[in-house]
């Protein structure tokens, strides 16, 4: 579905990602890990357009990097680490933010039932119906988390690109985030590229692990072909050995 092809990357001065080739296929959801530094957050804003860039980005063979800007989000949605909220909006109207690509008459003034519809299932599957009428500046930092990851869901994208979207949710929320975008993800024509810092998490939502280091790929299999021992040579530690000496303590 999604075909990236010796893509480089970076800021004007050498490249950050080093001719890197991946594909990701439809329903699959990658995880991107990689020690600070490493190139993950510029990897996803290349693959989103924000970034100058070389090489292949295809989506269904469509050629993403001459693609419309406004043809694009229909496709493609990015979720980065928190942003806060500056305007007084309620969080309805910012989920229907996410339908500005597919609005023909402008923002917020020409919505559609299917617009409404788009919204409305999104504040349902990201559990923030509830607060629907509610100002997002008056919202805690887990709660507008939700409220982004719902206007991700109306864009009706076809790929998601998560850049640690976790960051600021307690551990209940970490759960029933992974859990709704396993969910969006299980529908047709849909996949996830996203990067975790938490490992348990990243291994719990995955299908597919891509280490990247210094900019390159060092391995990229599926979970259930992954060797977890790949992981020290990656983070220089017992990866493996500090997860199981935490985990016991809640034994
Ligand atoms: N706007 C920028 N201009 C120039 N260099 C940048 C810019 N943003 C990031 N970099 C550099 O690019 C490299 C990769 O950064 P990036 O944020 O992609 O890493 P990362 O793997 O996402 O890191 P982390 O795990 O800490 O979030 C770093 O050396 C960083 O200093």
């Amino acid at each position: 579905m999604l075909k990236i092809e010796h893509l480089s990357c970076g800021y004007g001065g050498p490249p950050i990602v080093k001719d890197i080739s991946f594909q990701v296929k439809e329903g699959e959801k990658l995880c991107i890990l990689g020690p600070n530094g490493c190139g993950k957050t510029t990897l996803l804003r290349a693959l989103a357009g924000l970034l100058p860039s070389s090489g292949t980005m295809e989506l269904l063979n469509n050629n993403l990097r001459t693609m419309p800007v406004r043809q694009r989000a229909k496709k493609m949605a990015l979720m980065s680490q928190f942003s806060p909220a500056t305007f007084d909006y309620t969080v309805y109207e910012t989920v229907m933010l996410g339908r500005y690509a597919h609005q023909t008459k402008g923002l917020l003034s020409g919505e559609s039932s299917k617009d409404r519809h788009a919204v409305e299932e999104s504040l349902r599957l990201t559990g923030t119906w509830d607060l629907r009428e509610h100002l997002v500046t008056r919202l805690s930092g887990g709660q507008l988390q939700r409220v982004f990851l719902a206007r991700t869901f109306a864009q009706e994208p076809q790929i998601i690109l998560l850049d640690e979207p976790t960051n600021h949710l307690d551990l209940r929320y970490q759960v029933e985030l992974i859990e709704s975008l396993k969910t969006w993800s299980c529908a047709g024509g849909r996949c996830v590229v996203g990067v975790f810092h938490d490992m348990n998490l990243a291994l719990s939502f995955a299908d597919t692990l891509l280490l990247l280091n210094h900019g390159q790929i060092e391995h990229c299999s599926k979970l259930d072909d992954f060797d977890l021992s790949l992981l020290d040579k990656l983070y220089s530690m017992d990866v493996r050995g500090h997860m199981v000496a935490s985990l016991q303590r809640w034994v």
